[in-house]
């Protein structure tokens, strides 16, 4: 990635290999689905960090090279994960390299939240303190952590995983910095990361139009909670 000015925020996009993601979906959605269902989340989240004001760049992590092939596409940058070690190591990968690029900033946001839309993305960028701080948007359950905003890049590790918005929280307070949480309820989009089938019906019920609304309308699975999958 290009150096940037020591002041700037770079949105990080990690993504799971295609073939492996998703597979709590797996009872529901046959294997090609949920290929074409990681593929038009990501669309959806490069299309909307692309829209938003005020960040300075793109980078996806990533092991999978029609993941890095779709983040060109989106004008974004690459972080090749040659070995893949989990989510929190790719995350610290980008994490690193930001930090020595001397980029002042970086939202986290996954692949799988692909209601979020630009004006939530840029108000939390907008809301982030100054100096060395860190914001948040949990999941809509409140436990996970589906955007993390931390200036420096580097600043503190990452908890990931289960209950990680109440650790990355803790994490940050160990630091003595006071983290910006705020409500899930004012980010609806971002707050609804796709991991179950409800979560399925959850999008249903979120107007905007996106590639991942429109390709489960097309294979009959908007609403379809826990049915059966259809075939492919
Ligand atoms: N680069 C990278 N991204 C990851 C890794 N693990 C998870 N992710 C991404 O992080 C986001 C959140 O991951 P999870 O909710 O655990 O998604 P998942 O692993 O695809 O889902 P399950 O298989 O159902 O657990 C998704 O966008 C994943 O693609 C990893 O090892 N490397
Ligand atoms: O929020 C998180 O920590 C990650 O998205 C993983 O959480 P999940 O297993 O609930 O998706």
């Amino acid at each position: 990635m290009s150096a940037a000015e020591p002041s700037g925020i770079w949105a990080v996009v990690p993504v799971k290999s295609f073939a492996a993601a998703k597979q709590r979906l797996a009872g529901a959605f046959s294997p090609r689905q949920r290929h074409a269902l990681v593929r038009a989340m990501m669309r959806d989240v490069l299309v909307a960090l692309r829209a938003t004001r005020g960040l300075d760049g793109i980078v996806v992590v990533t092991a999978d090279p029609e993941a890095g092939l779709l983040a060109r596409e989106h004008g974004a940058q690459l972080i090749f994960e040659r070995d893949v070690l989990g989510l929190n190591t790719a995350v610290a990968e980008a994490a690193g390299r930001l930090a020595a690029q001397r980029v002042g900033g970086m939202l986290v946001v996954p692949g799988d939240v692909p209601m979020a839309t630009p004006v939530e993305i840029s108000a939390l960028v907008s809301s982030h303190p100054p100096g060395v701080a860190v914001s948040l948007v949990p999941a809509h359950d409140g436990q996970g952590t589906n955007a993390l905003l931390v200036s420096p890049p580097d600043v503190m590790a990452f908890s990931y995983g289960p209950l990680s918005c109440a650790l990355h929280v803790a994490t940050a307070e160990m630091l003595t910095i006071e983290p910006m949480v705020h409500d899930p309820a004012g980010f609806p989009g971002l707050a609804l990361d796709i991991d179950l089938p409800a979560d399925i019906e959850r999008l249903g019920r979120l107007a905007p139009a996106s590639h991942t609304r429109r390709l489960l309308e097309a294979e009959g699975l908007l609403g379809v909670a826990s049915g059966a999958r259809s075939t492919g």
